[in-house]
């Protein structure tokens, strides 16, 4: 069973939605106990990275869901739920994330420029990922698909082995990172149409 924590700051049911439309149930829960039973976990995110780790601490969740990832089953972290992997976020501060990829979540600067044209941020709207490393949700991805992003914020790893995939934007930055059971994307799957869903039957078929 797919399990998806409903922390009450996810995108919940367009990420349960996308599941079902590729032929995995996926169950949306609020109880830990449910979580630490999953076979197969997913974390969705939607606002701001503080907030949904006091809804993570406060809910319980934090010990199943780091249980979870020692215990080698498949774990799927997207937008959000990739930043909340990693060591702290300077978002509106500098907040502790669950630390379980070393690593910060930095801000895009507002001066970015593309040729001629300031990129605004957030990175919001479809881009293109450059797969570098074959993680078991890309599979049967071509490189250079494009996918759906909304974020202001992204991920650098300590150790950069964990990076499988980039996106421009900017600059290069991590948009995918695959360590043995834990993969997570800044973008959204559920957003992403065809591709995304592909990603998504990947992860219910690991
Ligand atoms: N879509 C989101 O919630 C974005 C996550 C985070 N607040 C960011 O701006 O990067």
């Amino acid at each position: 069973m797919i399990v998806i924590v409903d922390y009450g700051m996810g995108n919940l049911r367009s990420v349960q939605k996308g599941f079902e439309k590729v032929g995995f149930e996926a169950r949306v829960t609020d109880d830990p106990a449910v979580v630490a039973r999953a076979d197969r976990l997913v974390l969705p995110g939607v606002g701001a990275f503080r907030d949904c780790m006091d809804q993570l601490t406060s809910g319980g969740f934090v010990e199943p869901i780091l249980r979870h990832v020692e215990s080698g089953r498949p774990f799927l972290g997207i937008c959000l739920g990739l930043q909340l992997l990693f060591t702290e976020s300077e978002e509106f501060g500098h907040h502790k994330g669950l630390n379980i990829v070393p690593g910060r979540v930095v801000r895009f600067p507002g001066d970015m420029r593309c040729r001629s044209e300031v990129l605004k941020v957030p990175h919001m709207g479809w881009n293109q990922i450059d797969i570098r490393r074959p993680a078991p949700i890309f599979n049967g991805i071509e490189n250079g698909e494009s996918v759906y992003f909304v974020h202001s914020y992204y991920v650098v790893p300590e150790d950069d082995s964990v990076v499988a995939a980039t996106t421009d934007y900017g600059r290069t930055f991590c948009t995918a990172i695959w360590r043995d059971n834990l993969m997570a994307t800044q973008f959204h799957p559920e957003k992403s149409q065809r591709v995304g869903l592909k990603i998504l039957k990947n992860f219910g078929e690991l």
